[in-house]
């Protein structure tokens, strides 16, 4: 049996810290959605004992270390499963971006090995054995647009944004989420306003959420990677309508409505820089 699922990347429109956690980790609130730039992954099962992964991308682990490799091994595990599934990653989402490449990858296969291994589990029951492989599975195990509490797995669902275009721009060099994550001063940060963006996608008041784009962890990163906070710049002076950087970065992005203005910006970017996307936002929830 063979299918192909599509795994999409995620953006933060707000991002905030809000303490550090006994277990290392650290509350946050957060607003993701799901944007329309997508790996696809292709699973075959296959009679032999065992998880294969082949990737297009060197740079990503073929073993073990691929979160798809432990979504597929939990699943394995927990309902013994004793046949096994060849994994092929077609990478289209850039890595350690800020994302959540790794997460959504894993969150396909879960989805995908639910349906091929007939387990009749719930995208919540998913869900939780997801945040056993990262913080961010939990969301792309849904997809949509959500508030993201706790770690990142304590979801309440929002309506789709107004349908848009996103410019993505990723710097050559990605960042580690826990550098960004331990580098945070805690003491010394300014909430973006939650509520307000939350009543924005409500009210489908596009202005009002490129106003309210915020994250807490742009100053660590930009610290770390100038060239990130340049790329912001950039983009604020090529006249995004609302920039931010997604997640830790490095990838950062603008909203606009308009496609000519997001052809301009692409255009802008791509003099100096590689990595550029213009993507639909998609906003709403798997089937
Ligand atoms: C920055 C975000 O991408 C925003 O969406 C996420 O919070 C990160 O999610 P993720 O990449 O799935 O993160 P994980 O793989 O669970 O954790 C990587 C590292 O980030 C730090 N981490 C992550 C999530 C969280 N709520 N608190 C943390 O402190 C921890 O040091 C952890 O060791
Ligand atoms: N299927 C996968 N795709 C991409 N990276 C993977 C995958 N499996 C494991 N990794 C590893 O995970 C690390 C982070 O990659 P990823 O692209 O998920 O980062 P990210 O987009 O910053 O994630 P997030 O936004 O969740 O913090 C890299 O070191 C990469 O080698």
């Amino acid at each position: 049996m063979y299918r192909v699922v599509k795994a999409p990347a995620k953006i933060n429109l707000t991002l905030d810290v809000l303490r550090k956690r006994s277990d290392g980790y650290h509350d946050v609130e957060m607003i993701m959605t799901t944007i329309d730039l997508a790996d696809r992954i292709h699973l075959t099962l296959i009679d032999e004992n065992k998880i294969i992964v082949e990737v297009t991308e060197g740079q990503v682990p073929s073993n073990k270390q691929n979160l798809a490799y432990q979504a597929a091994q939990l699943l394995k595990d927990q309902f013994s499963i004793t046949s096994g599934v060849k994994i092929f990653i077609e990478k289209v989402i850039p890595v350690s971006a800020g994302l959540a490449g790794g997460s959504t990858d894993a969150a396909a296969v879960l989805r995908g090995l639910n349906d091929m291994w007939d387990l009749q589990l719930s995208l919540k029951e998913l869900a939780q054995i997801g945040l056993q492989i990262g913080s961010d599975v939990p969301f792309c195990v849904y997809g949509g647009t959500a508030i993201a509490r706790g770690r990142g797995e304590d979801l309440t669902f929002l309506p789709s944004p107004p349908p848009c275009w996103v410019i993505l721009a990723k710097t050559p060099r990605g960042v580690s989420t826990k550098d960004i994550y331990e580098g945070l001063d805690l003491n010394n940060m300014r909430s973006p306003d939650t509520e307000g963006m939350i009543s924005a996608i409500e009210k489908k008041d596009f202005q009002g959420i490129c106003r309210r784009l915020e994250n807490v962890m742009e100053p660590t990163t930009f610290l770390l990677a100038p060239d990130v906070e340049y790329i912001k710049e950039s983009l604020v002076r090529f006249g995004a309508e609302g920039t931010v950087m997604s997640g830790s970065g490095p990838t950062v992005f603008s909203l606009t409505m308009s496609k000519a203005k997001a052809d301009r910006l692409y255009n802008g970017l791509k003099g100096f820089m590689d990595r550029v996307f213009v993507v639909r936002l998609i906003g709403g929830r798997q089937e």
